[in-house]
């Protein structure tokens, strides 16, 4: 009933509104005030400043050339965290960010700048990185797709508040708190578009506190839901699997635990992606928790550019260390390698692996399981050696590579590295062991597959001297 001629009651605000008011009001210190100028970038993309005393400030959100006053959360005895109070000007690549929850949700960190100012940032700290190490680049090429919405995984947390409220999102950058959202800027349309429906559904189930989280996967062919469940309950498993129908969806939960049980409520998961090396199409399957990179178009021209750069590589030996389910030991059989060798640690994905050159008719690879930081490969006779580890690195296998060399043992050091990372500080770290030991970085490319975030991916090729 409209209230005419009343005044109406202050509405409470809400938890957002709540949230985004005290964005920049945090453990305000008050005595700070003075203004400061952004003179760069730290790595993780928070503007650094100097104060009167020469004390260095990380600064939330605040772009090189900004003048601004402060705010400090969080004091050190070398810097301070602080975030912006007052801005005076905004840089010439501040932008809009295209998400509502930039800035409380922890998942993105750069969408205040435009999207080639992030990748000449990057390009920048991959730059850094060697310099540090000591490692001579040589100029670095940018890869990058202009479309944002490129996830195709995603895990979601699920909280239900005291209030029986149902909250859906990520953690909170600085807390583990979870960000409730109603739709995410870079999921692939098919999962962001799932989040607003999934909400709907958590709060019409029976026992929604047994849901652990979420875990969405956008493949060629297929959308898939897991979900983490604590406890069975087959009224719910009824409304999963109508949700599941309705917006045709793969759907599982991984019940209990010790033993977790994976059962398959509707539809069965057949996730695959497809690949193109030349004239070669290839799809490679999957198990819903195998590795894959997250960014499949950003996938595809890091293949490119890598077999760009490697020229013809018919008839040569090559062996890929994390390997995962085969993405770069297919593709280097496709372009015509002799022999290729894929090691992997998870003996599923090894399986995964054979099964896919097998159903790609690619006969001359083969694959087995080795947990790399324990037990490194003979690499006699190998001509490539490709490596895409996780983020701590190589490093046992490039001393190895090292000692050989320092050795003499030439056969037993491929003549071409190409290195993949996912984290610049351990590749770096790597490749000054092996630049020490007569390689040189030919090649060097920041891949941004991780949009709107500070990650980066990197890819390095290293070529022996001639002996
Ligand atoms: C960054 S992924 C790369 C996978 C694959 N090259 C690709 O392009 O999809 C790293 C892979 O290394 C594997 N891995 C992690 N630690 C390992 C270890 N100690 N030994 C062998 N493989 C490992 C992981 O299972 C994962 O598949």
């Amino acid at each position: 009933m409209a209230l005419l001629g009343q005044k109406r009651p202050a509405r409470k605000p809400t938890r957002r509104e709540k949230e985004v008011a005290s964005r920049d009001t945090r453990d305000v210190d008050d005595a700070d005030s003075q203004w400061l100028t952004v003179v760069r970038l730290a790595h993780d993309g928070r503007g650094i400043a100097h104060d009167a005393t020469g004390k260095t400030q990380f600064i939330d959100r605040a772009l090189p050339g900004e003048r601004v006053t402060l705010a400090i959360h969080r004091n050190h005895k070398r810097f301070d965290e602080a975030h912006v109070r007052t801005r005076d000007n905004a840089a010439e690549n501040r932008v809009t960010p295209p998400c509502e929850y930039f800035g409380i949700c922890g998942g993105c960190e750069l969408q205040h700048m435009t999207l080639a100012s992030q990748r000449t940032h990057k390009v920048h700290v991959l730059s850094e990185h060697a310099t540090r190490n000591g490692v001579d680049l040589p100029d670095i090429q940018s890869l990058g797709e202009d479309e944002n919405r490129y996830r195709r995984r995603a895990r979601i947390g699920v909280r239900v508040t005291d209030a029986g409220e149902i909250q859906l999102g990520f953690r909170s950058r600085g807390n583990n708190k979870l960000v409730d959202i109603q739709t995410c800027s870079v999921l692939v349309p098919a999962l962001a578009n799932l989040i607003a429906p999934l909400r709907e559904l958590i709060n019409t189930l029976e026992a929604p506190k047994r849901l652990g989280h979420l875990e969405l996967l956008a493949t060629d062919d297929q959308v898939i839901v897991i979900v983490r469940q604590m406890k069975a309950v087959p009224r719910d498993a009824e409304r999963w699997q109508a949700f599941a129908q309705a917006h045709g969806l793969v759907f599982g939960w991984r019940v209990g635990s010790d033993p977790v049980v994976m059962e398959w409520l509707a539809g069965t998961p057949d996730a695959a992606y497809s690949l193109t090396v030349g004239e070669t199409s290839l799809r490679l399957a999957f198990s819903p928790g195998d590795f894959v990179q997250v960014n499949a178009p950003l996938n595809q021209r890091l293949i490119d550019t890598a077999f760009e750069w490697l020229g013809d590589v018919t008839g040569l030996n090559v062996m890929d260390l994390y390997a995962g389910v085969g993405n770069l030991t297919l593709a280097a059989a496709a372009a015509g390698a002799k022999q290729v060798t894929g090691i992997e640690g998870s003996q599923g994905m090894v399986d995964q692996l054979i099964a896919n050159a097998h159903a790609n008719g690619l006969d001359q690879v083969s694959a087995r399981r080795a947990d790399l930081s324990r037990s490194l490969p003979s690499l006699e006779g190998i001509d490539l050696l490709v490596l895409d580890p996780p983020r701590d690195g190589a490093q046992p296998l490039c001393e190895e590579l090292a000692r050989h060399l320092h050795a003499g043992k030439v056969n037993r050091a491929p003549a071409r590295v190409l290195y993949i990372a996912c984290d610049p500080t351990t590749l770096m770290r790597d490749a000054r062991l092996l630049q020490d030991a007569g390689y040189r970085v030919t090649r060097a490319l920041m891949a941004d597959m991780f949009v709107h975030t500070a990650h980066l991916e990197s890819m390095l090729l290293l070529e022996r001297a001639a002996d």
